[in-house]
């Protein structure tokens, strides 16, 4: 969560000239309404459900760059889609600057707990090994810019594309 998958994942479409998409995008078009709006009137599993539909319907796309919300990788058939789909990137940074991404808004709604701070680093352990599972590859961007991560990410899909060579 924060971890920068819209700016950097829409600076990466930039690069390649392919379209970008975001999950999140999709879900609050298809609702007509915010993602706090969605998890505030209908709650997590009801999100969570639009959320799989919308990333269900990107299935058999190609040339796009696909940014996701955090926590789409906790369903595995959502995990066996992405896997699909193409080359799949996790984009990490170390948890101090993550906290300090995810928390700049101060809208995720996950994080309107008494304790965010706790939240959000309970939040990142439970998630650290299914990212590791789903990914491909990948990029720390602690130290980068939002353009040397999306460089980096390219180099990481140019690399591990060979999946995709049939
Ligand atoms: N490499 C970076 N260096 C500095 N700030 C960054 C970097 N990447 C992203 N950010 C900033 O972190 C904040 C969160 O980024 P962004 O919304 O793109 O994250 P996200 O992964 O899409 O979040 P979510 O999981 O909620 O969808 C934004 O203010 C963004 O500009
Ligand atoms: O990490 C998460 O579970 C979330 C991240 C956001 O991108 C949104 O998808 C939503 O706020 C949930
Ligand atoms: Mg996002």
């Amino acid at each position: 969560m924060g971890c920068g998958k819209s700016s950097v994942g829409r600076r990466l479409a930039g690069l390649t000239g392919h379209r970008f998409l975001d999950t999140d995008d999709l879900i609050a078009q298809a609702e007509g309404r915010s993602i706090p709006e969605i998890f505030a009137a209908e709650g997590e599993a009801y999100f969570r459900d639009v959320e799989h539909r919308v990333l269900s319907e990107q299935v058999g796309i190609c040339g796009l760059v696909l940014s996701t919300g955090g926590g789409l990788v906790l369903r595995p058939e959502n995990r066996e889609i992405l896997r699909r789909l193409g080359v799949v990137a996790w984009l990490d940074a170390d948890r101090e600057a993550l906290f300090e991404r995810a928390t700049r808004t101060g809208k995720r709604p996950l994080l309107q707990t008494d304790n965010p701070r706790e939240t959000f680093f309970r939040l990142l352990d439970e998630r650290l090994s299914v990212y590791q599972e789903v990914a491909d590859f990948r990029v720390d961007s602690t130290n980068l810019s939002h353009d040397e991560a999306a460089q980096s990410l390219l180099d990481g899909a140019l690399r591990e594309g060979r999946r995709f060579e049939y």
